[in-house]
């Protein structure tokens, strides 16, 4: 395994397709998916010589929490679908790795016996809780009385999601609910009827800042928002008294043929002007990935699929092996950009290619993102 993409074709000869199809996949016609990997490599680095520094500093601090890295996991649903540990072995791997890990509500074990399993290493846990706010406020009440119960740091609001993405690669499979065995432990006991069933995880159409208002009100833990796109929101977000941003575009689950997240990351700091953090996810499958995105301003980047790869490639360990591949591969960037501490990391680095063919993997037809005049 020497790169995120043999976690991935290693996933891929282990697992059912149908599960691998649901990783992968993305909405209607995937364009977005394509594009978000596709815009990094649309990007081109410009290094500094002669600024050696034995070594680098990847630590940060972030909303409270600390990490060994800039790279943290984003929340990923159903991790038993792929290793019977699920999310016990993925928040090990973290907790060893230093990472922060988000805790999808949507995980198969709860929230408070993943955090049981990081304090019995003995590792003190980085886990924040992301929530899908849900129509009745009891039920969502409940679920963050959980997260913070179980020692969470943060919780991340899933806002791209009124209504769940179209997954057609889920609907030519059949792929509709968790095997049987498996559950949404978080939502256990939360009403009558299917308990812990997937269904129970209601989208809210209804959603508004009202909502975050009121979240405001009912937690003192820090809320990011995530799935938020447009500028204008992301002021909004500053407004409603949100303490960071997650610019994502769900991976390219959501809607389909939106921009890269990496395309909009310019315009989305400098609408944020430093007053919360803003972290990227969406495509980061290289060192090179989180640098770019860190020199235009991200405080730190997420990753979705590789983990749930290397998870189904070699549980715990195999993403522990992510991580720290991740990592070597950060390192040896900001070495080989003269670059020794984050902050060295400036858009200065970062160039858009003036001339020649577009480099970088296949787009579809549509997907062509334009980084000239984004990027100063
Ligand atoms: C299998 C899978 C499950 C996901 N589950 C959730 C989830 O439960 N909640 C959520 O907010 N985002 C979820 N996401 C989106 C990720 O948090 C993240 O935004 C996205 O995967 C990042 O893109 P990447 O996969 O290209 O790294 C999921 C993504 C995948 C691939
Ligand atoms: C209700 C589960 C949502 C999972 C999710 O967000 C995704 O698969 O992208």
């Amino acid at each position: 395994m020497l790169t995120v993409h043999d976690f991935e074709t290693a996933a891929r000869a282990k697992l059912d397709p149908v599960h691998a199809d649901f990783i992968a996949g993305g909405a209607r016609d995937e364009i977005t998916v394509r594009a978000n990997e596709a815009a990094f490599g649309r990007l081109q680095l410009l290094p500094r010589v002669l600024r050696g520094s034995a070594v680098r500093e990847l630590d940060i601090a972030l909303l409270g929490s600390r990490a060994s890295m800039p790279i943290l996991l984003s929340p990923t649903a159903f991790h038993k679908l792929v290793d019977p540990e699920g999310e016990l072995a993925t928040a090990r791997a973290a907790a060893a790795a230093g990472a922060i890990m988000i805790v999808s509500m949507a995980s198969t074990v709860a929230v408070g016996d993943i955090a049981d399993a990081v304090r019995a290493m003995g590792a003190d846990a980085q886990l924040w809780f992301q929530l899908y706010i849900q129509p009745d406020r009891e039920i969502t009440e409940t679920l963050i009385r959980r997260a913070t119960d179980a020692g969470c740091s943060a919780l991340v609001v899933t806002v791209d999601s009124p209504v769940l993405g179209a997954g057609e690669r889920n609907r030519r499979n059949g792929f509709h609910d968790l095997p049987p065995g498996l559950r949404c432990e978080n939502l256990v006991d939360l009403r009558d009827g299917e308990r812990g069933h997937v269904r129970q995880i209601a989208m809210s159409p209804e959603l508004n800042w009202q909502h975050i208002d009121w979240l405001r009100r009912t937690t003192s833990l820090p809320i990011v928002l995530k799935g938020v796109l447009h500028p204008e929101d992301a002021r909004l977000a500053v407004r409603h008294g949100v303490d960071g941003l997650l610019l994502s575009n769900h991976g390219g689950r959501q809607l389909d043929t939106v921009p890269a997240t990496l395309e909009l990351l310019p315009e989305f700091v400098a609408a944020v002007a430093g007053r919360i953090p803003v972290i990227l996810d969406g495509g980061v499958r290289r060192g090179t990935d989180a640098v770019k995105a860190l020199a235009l301003g991200a405080s730190a980047v997420g990753i979705g699929r590789p983990v749930m790869w290397a998870l189904a490639e070699g549980g715990e360990d195999g993403v522990r092996r992510l991580l720290e591949l991740l990592r070597d591969e950060l390192d040896d960037t900001l070495a080989l950009c003269g670059a020794s501490r984050l902050a060295d990391l400036t858009p200065e680095l970062v160039r858009v290619p003036t001339w020649g063919p577009t480099p970088g993997p296949a787009v579809a037809p549509g997907a062509d993102n334009r980084f000239g005049g984004v990027i100063e």
